[in-house]
């Protein structure tokens, strides 16, 4: 369970959050949706722990990450959660598998188990066999794939994504979003999804608009 309590966030002055609650149930899939601008991924780096907020507390499971020393929160954060994020794109010098192995280690599996449990991911996103293949030798869509099995591989109780389908076709981006939603649902992950597509959001269980509001169901 996440619970966000009284986030604010201001930049240079400017608030783009303000006062923002809101209880996350574990395994639901909740998309986010709202105008440019009015704080989506801002919102959702305060969940990662990639930003801090001015005040209010990210609360995962009881604890606010707050209270946590930097060596707990990235353990908390490697262990509990998964990301699919433009800026963490598939590494372009290592392999898929070794890519896909990649929260495995962090997490300090194995590397020979690893690297059976990143083919086995592999598969599980359509791409069996493929594990020694370099990411120039990918498409968009087969790449946006090898990020899920990235972000699900250690199973994750909560997956973040940032526009996962953004730069996808149509066909290719429902292809994407029918998988991610598999493969949540197997491993009874819940997800918080930004996006501006309308098509992406109904493959939620829930849809939220942010604005200076707050997050209100659609
Ligand atoms: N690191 C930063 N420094 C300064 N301003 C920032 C920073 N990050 C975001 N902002 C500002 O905060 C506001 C919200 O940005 P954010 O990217 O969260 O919006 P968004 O809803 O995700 O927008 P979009 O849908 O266009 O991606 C914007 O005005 C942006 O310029």
């Amino acid at each position: 369970m996440l619970e966000l309590s009284k986030l604010t966030k201001t930049y240079g002055g400017r608030t783009v959050l303000s006062d923002l609650s809101h209880v996350f149930e574990a395994g639901r899939f909740v998309a986010i949706m709202g105008e440019s601008g009015v704080g989506k991924s801002t919102l959702l780096n305060l969940i990662a722990g990639l930003d801090a907020p001015d005040s209010g507390a990210v609360i995962v499971d009881g604890t606010a990450m707050a209270a946590l020393d930097d060596d707990a929160a990235t353990r908390l954060r490697r262990t509990r959660m998964g990301f699919i994020f433009q800026a963490f794109h598939v590494l372009p010098h290592l392999t898929l598998q070794q890519n896909v192995a990649l929260p495995l280690l962090l997490n300090q599996e194995n590397a020979r188990e690893g690297a059976a449990h990143a083919e086995t991911m592999l598969a599980a996103v359509g791409l069996a066999g493929r594990g020694q293949d370099f990411p120039r030798q990918l498409s968009g869509g087969e790449l946006q794939r090898v990020a899920i099995a990235r972000a699900l591989v250690h199973k994750p109780a909560l997956l973040l994504a940032d526009e996962p389908t953004g730069n996808l076709d149509p066909e290719t981006a429902g292809g994407i979003l029918r998988l991610l939603r598999a493969e949540i649902k197997a491993n009874g992950a819940g997800a918080i999804m930004v996006t501006h597509s309308h098509a992406a959001a109904e493959m939620a269980d829930e849809i939220l608009i942010l604005s200076r509001d707050g997050l209100k169901r659609a």
